[in-house]
């Protein structure tokens, strides 16, 4: 279902809350013309208009725009309009928006509404009546008739590699929409039914045929996660405690969809759900490339349904594409088969892209946003600017943002010192090796035992200051304390991982740290702000690349344990519903996962071999000592790429006898060895209004001897990819690709 809801915000400093205030509510209106057409929504959207002027306009707690600022309105935003999701905006200059949004959300403001709210939803009734009658004779889905049938949309291409030519078919044979509408009914029902696995199976298959394969095996894993609990499986669903009643909320679901009341007919219908549940979430794995993970779904799966030909037949897939990578890592890898080989083996791939049913709204970064990060920021040094100068417009999306200088800069000046709570590594807090806030060595001499901060609330963590222990206890640890998140700290069946790539756990250890602070931050401050639309979230940028046949972008890592079953796992134990909860489905977490991804920094650190070990500080045992602190700086993130860097910038130290002068921060702190902070100083004089600049590659050109990086110049503009496939925009990497155009032009001859 299409709805749409007009808001009008009241000017809020700094507040990106998307919840609009009953006195901000101007028309809530569902128009259920599944439409694509901007005409058609044009034409509705200006009868709404009328029909909310003839209902509203005595109420003072409406505001209602002029026709011209709404017909302005919609000429930003009508194109935008078939996005049907979730989308929320304001702004802090008192903004207006027209919003495409789930049935979902418009409840959960009706909530927060309370009396308006209802007064609302029956003008709303009162609204769609109009719009109802309209559309009575239309088709219930029309496309844009300005969109020519052979134009590949290719943001509906998906996210796996496999079958691709199959949904280029799809497209070319005009399929798309019949099937993005047939995705929309789906979740319409499970709006309404949440716990209806058979709604959760019919969206993975329909997310399959479209290419969304991750999205299908999340589907699948919630469906498993209401059957299992109700068929009280041994099995668990990767380790989750079921709340009590979703067993009786499964169930009493498809009793009233059997109209039955009979407990032998309903668990029929679980096991006919289980086979068929099975089989969607194998195929898609299969899809995703994770042939590992699938062979142990389809384990599970042939453990209960030993003889069933589907599963096999897909089991036997996932087993000779298993092999057949296995058996080509080897041979690439001649006599040096090692854990990094496995893991490799065992690692699922699909392209980062957006998903087009979420609305694009939800990653845009306002000028409002920008104002709030700088003045968290708070330097008199450097700023947060957009990259693209131009018009700025209040509510709109102001571009790829950099750091610029405020002032003249001297060489060798610190310009930033980030420290950062969202942070993790492998090692347990419990070990008390670092200080669970900042990752500062909690080992002598860095932090004297006298010095080691103890929260009243629990044993799990100890902090190296008092600062970092209230820093924690009245925010993300509140969260945390007292659950039992020990389970992030396993390896899945996984070896563990060696030289410079952290173990995959590390972007749940991550995301549950991230989901903490942003769950404190709107605790402590009532606002209910879509975690997207969140600073801590909405600050960061994916690499977002379209499938755009025949040339395909990279893809990136995936796996179902991590990017599926271990965050619904956080999601559940932190008392978050994944069934209803709108801010919380699986393209909002993936989303989540490809901005950490982006912009997370990784330092190698070494605490046992700096200091001498002591009695209270236990490693875990399979620990050399050597971990990889993997840390969101929430500021430095927006540092650009240069290959002609201006700025040098070190992360964790883990040596204790540098110079204390690279330890120190702006107004002569001391880092801490361990810490996620990292530093940065200008390599030389930069002018007021500069961006300033790092390598995200180490020594660029790749010519200094002691890098851990090998392969010269070509690997290190290789790596480069993973944050930009366009190629480095700096002067060197330009120079460069002309080089090789020309060298190419001049090969192929006149
Ligand atoms: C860590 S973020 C840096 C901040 C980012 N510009 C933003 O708007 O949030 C990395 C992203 O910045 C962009 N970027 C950074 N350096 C770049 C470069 N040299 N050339 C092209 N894009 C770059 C890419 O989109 C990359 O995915």
């Amino acid at each position: 279902m299409t709805d749409f809801v007009v808001v009008e915000t009241q000017p809020i400093d700094h507040d990106i809350s998307p919840s609009p205030t009953p006195a901000n509510l101007v028309i809530m209106a569902s128009a259920k013309n599944r439409t694509r057409g901007t005409k058609r929504i044009t034409h509705v959207l200006n009868t709404l208009y009328d029909d909310a002027q003839e209902n509203l306009h005595d109420e003072q707690n409406f505001t209602i725009w002029s026709k011209e600022t709404y017909l302005e309105q919609l000429q930003d935003t009508t194109m935008k309009l078939d996005a049907c999701s979730v989308s929320t905006t304001s702004d802090d200059k008192g903004g207006s928006s027209l919003i495409p949004c789930s049935r979902s959300i418009q409840d959960s403001w009706m909530k927060s509404c309370n009396g308006v709210g209802e007064l609302a939803v029956d003008l709303a009734e009162n609204v769609v009546i109009g719009a109802f009658e309209e559309e009575a004779n239309s088709s219930s889905f029309e496309t844009d008739s300005s969109q020519s049938d052979n134009d590949i949309r290719q943001e509906w291409l998906g996210t796996t590699p496999f079958a691709i030519e199959y949904r280029i078919d799809t497209q070319t044979a005009g399929h798309l929409d019949d099937l993005i509408y047939h995705q929309r009914t789906i979740y319409d029902s499970i709006l309404e039914t949440p716990y209806d696995p058979k709604h959760w199976i019919e969206l993975c298959q329909c997310c399959l045929t479209l290419g969304f394969a991750d999205i299908a095996a999340a589907a699948a894993h919630k469906a498993l996660i209401l059957i299992k609990a109700s068929l009280n499986l041994d099995h668990g669903c990767e380790g989750i405690v079921y709340p009590s009643n979703l067993e009786i909320l499964t169930k009493m679901t498809l009793g009233e969809r059997l109209h039955t009341r009979s407990p032998t007919i309903i668990e029929e219908e679980l096991k006919n759900l289980l086979l068929i549940c099975y089989s969607g979430l194998l195929s898609s794995l299969l899809a995703c490339g994770t042939f590992w993970e699938g062979l142990r779904a389809a384990k599970e799966a042939l453990s209960i349904f030993p003889k069933d030909v589907d599963l096999l037949e897909t089991r036997n897939m996932l087993r000779d594409y298993f092999y057949e990578r296995q058996n080509s890592l080897k041979a690439g890898a001649a006599d040096k088969v090692d854990e990094s080989l496995i893991l490799m083996t065992r690692v699922g791939e699909i392209y980062q892209v957006q998903y087009p049913w979420l609305d694009t709204r939800l990653n845009d970064r306002t000028p409002a946003l920008v104002r709030e990060l700088n003045d968290n920021l708070n330097s008199q040094i450097c700023e947060i600017k957009p990259i693209i100068l131009g018009p700025l417009r209040e509510s709109f999306d102001v571009g790829p943002l950099g750091i610029f200088a405020m002032r003249d800069i001297d060489e060798g000046e610190s310009v930033l010192v980030d420290k950062c709570i969202t942070n993790t590594t492998d090692l347990h807090p419990k070990a008390q090796t670092y200080c669970d806030a900042c990752h500062a060595s909690l080992l002598a001499p860095h932090t004297l035992p006298m010095q080691i901060v103890r929260p009243e609330c629990c044993e799990e963590v100890a902090f190296c200051s008092q600062d970092c222990c209230s820093t924690a206890t009245s925010g993300y640890h509140r969260i945390l304390c007292g659950k039992d998140w020990s389970w992030t700290y396993g390896r899945n069946g996984r070896p563990k991982s060696t030289g410079l790539a952290p173990d995959p756990m590390w972007r749940v250890r991550l995301f549950l740290r991230m989901v903490a602070v942003y769950l404190a931050d709107t605790q402590s401050t009532k606002t209910k702000v879509h975690p997207l639309q969140h600073s801590l979230f909405g600050r960061m940028s994916a690499n977002y690349s379209l499938p755009s046949y025949p040339d395909f972008p990279l893809t990136h890592d995936w796996y179902y344990y991590e990017n599926i079953g271990a965050p619904t796992r956080i999601l559940m134990t932190l008392g978050i519903n994944p069934f209803t909860d709108p801010h919380w489905t699986q393209e909002v977490i993936q989303t989540i996962f490809w901005k950490m991804e982006n912009n997370a920094n990784m330092s190698n650190i070494n605490l046992s071999t700096t200091t001498l070990p002591s009695s209270n500080s236990p490693q875990r045992e399979d620990s050399t000592g050597e971990e990889i602190v993997t840390s969101i700086n929430t500021n430095y993130l927006f540092l650009n790429h240069s290959c002609e860097p201006n700025i040098s910038w070190r992360g964790p130290s883990s040596t204790p006898f540098e110079s204390s002068d690279s330890l120190e921060g702006i107004n002569g702190e001391i880092i801490k060895p361990g810490s996620a902070t990292i530093i940065c100083r200008a390599r030389q004089k930069i002018k007021k209004g500069e961006e300033l600049k790092i390598s995200y590659i180490g020594d660029p050109m790749g010519t200094s001897d002691n890098t851990q990086l090998e392969g010269g110049r070509q690997e290190r503009r290789r790596w480069l990819r993973k944050w930009f496939e366009g190629g480095c925009g700096c002067s060197i990497c330009t120079k460069e690709a002309k080089e090789v155009k020309a060298m190419a032009a001049a090969k192929s001859g006149p």
